[in-house]
């Protein structure tokens, strides 16, 4: 499904070239649910930004289905972001004049989603994520683990082919990160597959693959077990 080749991510300054990324090759398949870890620093959000098309390598290629995506027009992109894959960041980015339910249900809109449908998938969201009575609340207006559910519950609601999630659970209660936890690990049951950051070896361990990045290189990748 991805595959990254000789993938470097470096930045120029005026004396020296400082690498992010080091020559990274690493294949997805379609329906894996790949943890990755590592120190802070070590490249783990430009990784997935490079994956989630919204950071561009500085040497070597990226295929989604064998076909090149490196250089692909902006047009393309959006259409890679609106109907491919579903993106959770650390940061909620949360449109803050929309209500959650708004929130929520602008990605259904842009794929073009019909009304009674739509308003049937929000609320299976609001509903599971214990959301309902804020629905009509403004993000500035809700907790940081409670924006954080919103932008997990609008990143899944148009059930993506592939989610990465960069630290999902990085604001939630620990109960609230297990229960998120579980959410993905039932997507991924049903076919999607997830790309996750992760700094918590417990909730690395819901996925099936776990790749460590050390200084920018590949240091471990290895197959997780259920029981583990
Ligand atoms: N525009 C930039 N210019 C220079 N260095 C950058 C730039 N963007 C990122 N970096 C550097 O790239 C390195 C890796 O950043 P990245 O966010 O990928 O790390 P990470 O493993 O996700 O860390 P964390 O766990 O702390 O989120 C950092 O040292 C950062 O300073």
């Amino acid at each position: 499904m991805i595959r990254l080749n000789d993938i470097d991510r470096y930045f120029d300054s005026k004396f020296q070239r400082t690498f992010v990324l080091k020559g990274i090759n690493l294949q997805v398949e379609e329906g894996e649910f790949v943890s990755i870890m590592g120190p802070s620093g070590s490249g783990k959000s430009t990784l997935l930004n490079i994956i989630g098309l919204l950071d561009a390598p500085s040497a070597g290629s990226l295929f989604f289905y064998d076909a090149p995506v490196n250089e692909l027009k902006e047009k393309k992109k959006v259409e890679y972001h609106r109907n491919f894959m579903g993106f959770i960041f650390q940061a909620y980015h949360l449109i803050e004049e929309m209500t959650v339910y708004e929130n929520i249900e602008t990605p259904l809109i842009y794929k073009g989603v019909k009304g009674k449908e739509r308003k049937a998938m929000v609320a299976d969201l609001l509903d599971r994520f214990n959301m309902v009575a804020k629905k009509d609340l403004f993000p500035a207006q809700l907790s940081g683990g409670q924006q954080q559910l919103v932008g997990i519950a609008r990143a899944i609601v148009g059930k993506p082919r592939l989610l990465l999630a960069d630290e999902p659970t990085g604001n939630l209660h620990s109960s609230q990160g297990e229960m998120i936890m579980e959410v993905l690990r039932e997507l991924n049951e049903q076919g999607m597959t997830i790309i996750q950051v992760t700094h918590n070896e417990k909730f690395a361990h819901y996925g099936s693959r776990l790749v460590r990045l050390e200084d920018g290189l590949v240091r471990e990748d290895r197959q997780l077990v259920a029981a583990e």
